[in-house]
């Protein structure tokens, strides 16, 4: 059987439009307990890796998928804002900039363990403080790393991307597909 260790409905969603049948579990796993140490690539993988370790024992003999995105700009690393304000000021770091998108997606069976991961670059327009404030009143900030949401009212500030929408999403789909091929599921 396969696992989704996940609370993002996107990710449920993505997976379902797949046709792949699935139980959608919480990872029992607090993304504040692992420190951000310098490489957000490695850091993301770990992540994504301590999701799927959370659910092992619970799932022995399952097959684990788990995931986890970061949006990194200047260097700095943004998760799910904390509240309004938090999404302000990561909407206000991404605003008329470049930025990485890194989605890591861990496959977990048995002995078996595998972790990879993709990113996209996300440009955005030029947005007003009215702009950002009342993106952020559509209440779609919230649970979105970066503070947005490619697949909502969060595109209209997207001026060009590179990469995979679904990476950028929470899931690449395609990649993910192909690798799911070798477990029974
Ligand atoms: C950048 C971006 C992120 N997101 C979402 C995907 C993820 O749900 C979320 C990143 O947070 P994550 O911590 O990766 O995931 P999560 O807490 O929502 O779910 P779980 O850990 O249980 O799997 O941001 C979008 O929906 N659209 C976007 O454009």
């Amino acid at each position: 059987m396969l696992i989704l260790g996940s609370q993002s409905p996107r990710r449920k969603e993505l997976l379902e439009s797949a046709g792949l049948i699935f139980n959608t579990v919480k990872p029992l796993f607090d993304e504040d307990s692992l420190p951000y140490e310098g490489d957000p690539s490695e850091y993301v993988k770990e992540l994504a890796k301590a999701k799927a370790h959370s659910l092992v024992s619970t799932y022995p003999k399952d097959v684990i998928l788990t995931a986890d995105t970061i949006v990194v700009v200047d260097h700095e690393i943004l998760g799910k804002p904390k509240d309004e304000e938090d999404a302000f000021r990561m909407l206000s770091l991404l605003n008329d900039k470049m930025h990485t998108v890194y989605t890591a997606v861990c496959i977990k069976y048995m002995d078996k363990e595998e972790v990879f991961l993709e990113e996209a670059d996300v440009e955005f327009n030029k947005m007003s403080e009215l702009d950002i404030r009342s993106y952020i009143q559509t209440g779609e900030s919230l649970d979105k790393a970066g503070a947005y949401a490619i697949q909502g009212i969060g595109s209209k500030f997207i001026k060009h991307y590179e990469g995979d929408f679904h990476t950028i999403m929470g899931l690449p789909l395609k990649a993910l597909l192909t690798r799911l091929k070798n477990y029974p599921i």
